[in-house]
């Protein structure tokens, strides 16, 4: 195995090679254990600057791989991901004959530890044992319910990809091309350019698509990030070209009497034909000398998405949030109010007129007020979630009260849903009232008004949802009637076992989510018993 002074060595005189240009204010650096970093010279950038020129041709795209030919071109989505796996493993397989191969050496030789590979890791025993464990701990988790058993990008949908679409395919090109790999295809090496793809890869413009592009994936992830990448998205989807080509028959005149890069966008300040041909990093806060560089790979990421599509997690997450649907909420309202509940169809059908009443009017507005309830931005009716500061969103809100308000139909809402704004609004004006009686906002004015006929619901909605959180909370992790410390757990485990480590972390962070919101509406219950 190379040194990692010659990996980056070798990575640098490849982009020297390739037209990929580093800003000198900047350092690669390597690591056997941590991998490839970004980090500042001795001397501070400021923002706005553009510190990574890569070259068009020098991304490794499905159109600019070996394999152009014969792969079909997907610009994003599952069908992509698996598409560039394979155009990346071909140029794997090439070794030294790969024109990337500076750029390949470079990567990761082990798989990224996504959670899809981890019942079935190959390289090594202790991986293996360490993501059985993990999954044990992911049991009951937003991972679980949203990735592990996801259908468009399972492990089968992979391996089912290899073994119909690339692997005869790269067999076919390689004898035909009369070219050596330097190991034969395998099911394994393809599962490593997929994990390598899901971690690593940047939807570049409308020509490219998803590609992989050198240097600008050798910065790590941060909320707090310093750069990002600028690519002109909108080129000619046929032939990649930012100005007008032979492919715009359908563009008006104005259109095509100017560039394509120039309709309906600002100018950038470069050279025009510079500026046509490279992607860039450019720094959107500053810098501090010696400081890492980090990107991010997207500002509203969850611990849940980073563990599923990079292979870590943030010790804390802000972005964290869990989620139920529509029969779990209504289950778990029935349960606690027993048969006096409205049916499911009713509470459906109010609930769809509520939430499109709220969006339509702008209705909760008082909500900013609360700190139990937050207004969603995704205003759709499956948002039925509580937030990392054990905040429910409007939609869960809703939904937990409605059994509740159309008990006996005593506001005769299923009958004129249109009133059902009016009423939800007067119901977080009673919320609001408790809250403020509280200690919860005990320094804020308190202009609310609980009216009598609210209690009983805001009892019944706050008894059902502290219900909710438990039962979620009594399946989560390994073994939930566990009564260790968790945060102790984690610390007593090796530094080795990655998988465990995160999982357990992802565990914490939404017991802690559940926790804080039990514990906020059990104040509401105990106010309403004074
Ligand atoms: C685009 S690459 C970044 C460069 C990477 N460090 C390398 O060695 O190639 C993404 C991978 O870096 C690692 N990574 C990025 N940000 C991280 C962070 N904040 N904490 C831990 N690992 C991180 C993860 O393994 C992730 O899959």
């Amino acid at each position: 195995m190379s040194s990692p002074q010659t990996i980056t060595n070798t990575l640098l005189q490849w982009c020297t090679d390739n037209d990929v240009w580093i800003d000198p204010r900047l350092r690669i650096r390597c690591d056997t254990t941590t991998g490839i970093a970004v980090y500042a010279e001795n001397a501070s950038i400021p923002p706005n600057t553009s510190l990574v020129h890569i070259h068009r041709s020098s991304v490794l795209s499905v159109r600019n791989s070996s394999l152009s030919d014969v792969i079909e071109p997907v610009i994003s989505g599952p069908a992509a991901q698996l598409s560039l796996s394979l155009a990346l493993y071909a140029e794997l397989l090439k070794g030294e004959n790969s024109r990337w191969f500076g750029y390949l050496q470079s990567l990761p030789l082990a798989p990224v530890p996504l959670p899809l590979l981890w019942s079935s890791e190959f390289s090594n025993h202790d991986d293996l044992e360490d993501g059985n464990e993990g999954l044990h701990w992911l049991k009951g988790t937003e991972v679980e319910r949203h990735y592990v058993q996801r259908p468009d990008q399972n492990l089968e949908s992979i391996d089912a990809y290899y073994s119909t679409v690339a692997e005869p395919l790269l067999i076919r090109h390689f004898e035909a091309n009369d070219t050596t790999w330097t190991t034969k295809p395998s099911i394994n090496g393809f599962r490593h350019a997929y994990t390598l793809v899901s971690s690593r890869a940047f939807l570049v413009d409308a020509y490219h698509g998803l590609s992989m592009v050198p240097i600008a994936d050798a910065f790590n992830h941060s909320q707090e990030n310093h750069v990002h990448l600028e690519t002109e998205f909108h080129v000619c989807p046929e032939c990649g070209s930012l100005l007008e080509c032979q492919h715009d028959a359908d563009a008006s005149e104005n259109e095509k009497a100017m560039p394509r890069r120039l309709q309906g966008k600002v100018a950038h300040p470069r050279e025009e034909s510079d500026f046509d041909s490279y992607y860039e990093m450019v720094s959107n806060a500053p810098i501090s000398p010696h400081e890492e560089v980090f990107n991010t790979y997207g500002e509203t990421l969850t611990n849940t998405q980073l563990l599923a599509q990079y292979g870590f997690v943030l010790d804390v997450n802000e972005n964290d949030c869990l989620h139920w649907d529509f029969q779990e909420v209504y289950t778990c309202c029935a349960a606690f109010a027993g048969v006096s509940i409205s049916s499911r169809l009713e509470v459906e059908s109010v609930r769809s007129a509520a939430i499109q009443s709220v969006a339509r009017q702008r209705a909760l507005e008082r909500i900013a007020d609360s700190s139990l309830v937050y207004l969603h931005a995704d205003m759709s009716d499956s948002s039925l979630c509580v937030d990392a500061d054990g905040r429910i969103s409007h939609q869960l809100w809703i939904l937990l009260a409605l059994p509740f308000c159309l008990q006996g139909d005593r506001v005769g809402l299923v009958d004129s849903p249109g009133d059902i704004t009016a009423h939800l609004e007067a119901l977080l004006e009673s919320q609001l009232a408790l809250e403020n009686t509280g200690e919860m906002n005990s320094d804020e004015d308190n202009d609310y008004q609980l009216s009598p006929s609210d209690g009983p619901i805001l009892e019944g909605l706050a008894r059902s949802l502290i219900n909710l959180c438990a039962a979620r909370k009594s399946r989560l992790g390994k073994d939930p009637s566990d009564s260790r410390n968790l945060n102790d757990i984690l610390d007593a485990l090796p530094s080795g076992m990655r998988r465990t480590r995160d999982a357990l972390t992802i565990v914490i962070g939404e017991q802690s989510m559940l926790d804080s919101c039990i514990s906020s509406w059990e104040d509401i219950v105990q106010q309403l018993s004074e």
